[in-house]
């Protein structure tokens, strides 16, 4: 049985490897090292597996402390972000979780950032008293509390995911995960909600790009991959990382062509995405990188300015920028486009399946920011 997910999961998600985050320096990584908690895949157990410092853990896990204190990280983000909420998933860690954690925030500028020494990430070391002491150059009031110290549920399946919600206004780049005393977490996801500068309105931007602020709002269907995956930046390693839709029930038993190569199938399937900043789209690219027997028969774009909150896709007057478009397997299609100015974007498949990016450039209208 699953735990229900709150709704704060539905924003982009910034620590992640595919994302961008990057984990600077932690504390121990004697049993499993720190990197696995921004990990893009699921955690999964190998009950099995030993490693020659114990048995091998999919998360990030300390030693045993025999020395006072506490185990800590210090993580960067993908950007800089308002944060919605966390998820501390301890999977499979049982009688080895950390019982509590804490996170703490700051915005460092790149020379405060230099101050972090080094990091060695390997299984079996722990950071050495020079580099503690280093740390302690990271003034600690730049460093705010925003979950306090917190009990953890142990990684059974019912109990593993440790959502933790937060409600503040301010924006951070940097954040230091404390485990009280010691053990192990699988992973970390940050929900967020990204606050970029304004670009040039002379400079093509990525007006797509969850860094941003682009995201996903509405869809139709997301089986086997969320929509808001099409927005990250670089390239999809897996399959997984794409947004991907079930087969449609309603397809024919029998698969015909109409004269234009198009398929006789009916059906489609959509999602809505805000996009980061309102303007005009110059050149789209769907890319189906990793979806080979599964990518779309056709893509169509279109776009709307909103003036108010999206509320319903069949209330918008959508402008076509993209006729449907034939797909081919896992390749990038770049289309040149020309819309108004747009603040919303409707991307609908037929009949069905998935793509890993979009990119959506175009110039940013400054005034309507
Ligand atoms: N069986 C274990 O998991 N033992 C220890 N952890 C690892 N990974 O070996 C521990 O700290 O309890």
């Amino acid at each position: 049985m699953y735990q229900k997910v709150p709704a704060f999961t539905e924003f982009n998600e910034f620590a992640s490897n595919s994302t961008g985050g990057k984990i600077l320096f932690a504390t121990d990584d004697f049993f499993a090292a720190c990197e696995n908690i921004i990990s893009d895949k699921d955690p999964v157990n190998l009950p099995e597996e030993f490693t020659e410092f114990g048995k091998w853990m999919d998360g990030w896990e300390t030693r045993r402390k025999r020395t006072p204190g506490h185990d800590w990280c210090i993580l960067k983000l993908a950007s800089k972000c308002i944060i919605a909420g966390f998820l501390v998933d301890t999977a499979f860690f049982t009688g080895n979780f950390a019982p509590r954690y804490s996170i703490q925030a700051a915005r460092l500028t790149p020379d405060e950032e230099a101050l972090i020494p080094k990091r060695i990430s390997r299984m079996g070391t722990a950071a050495s008293e020079s580099d503690l002491e280093l740390m302690s150059l990271l003034s600690t009031d730049k460093w705010e509390e925003i979950v306090p110290i917190t009990v953890l549920q142990p990684g059974y399946e019912n109990t593993r995911m440790n959502f933790q919600k937060v409600v503040s206004d301010e924006a951070w780049t940097h954040l230091r995960l404390n485990i009280y005393p010691d053990g192990g977490i699988a992973r970390l996801r940050v929900f967020a909600e990204v606050k970029p500068d304004i670009p040039p309105s002379d400079q093509l931007v990525d007006l797509a790009s969850m860094l941003n602020g682009a995201r996903s709002i509405d869809f139709s269907n997301a089986h086997f991959g969320h929509p808001k995956n099409i927005l990250k930046p670089g390239k999809s390693a897996v399959m997984a990382d794409g947004w991907e839709t079930a087969r449609r029930l309603d397809r024919p038993s029998i698969i015909t062509k109409n004269k234009d190569g198009t398929l006789k199938v009916p059906g489609e399937e959509w999602a809505i995405f805000e996009l980061g900043f309102p303007g005009r789209a110059k050149e789209i690219c769907i890319d189906t990188t990793q979806f080979k027997g599964n990518f779309p028969d056709t893509v169509k774009i279109e776009g709307a300015f909103l003036k108010n909150e999206y509320t319903n896709a069949s209330d918008i007057d959508w402008e076509i920028i993209v006729k449907p478009y034939k797909l081919s397997p896992n390749k990038e299609h770049w289309i040149s486009c020309h819309s108004e100015v747009i603040n919303h974007i409707r991307v609908t498949m037929a009949p069905d399946g998935g793509f890993s990016r979009l990119r959506l450039y175009g110039f940013v209208e400054t005034d309507l920011i």
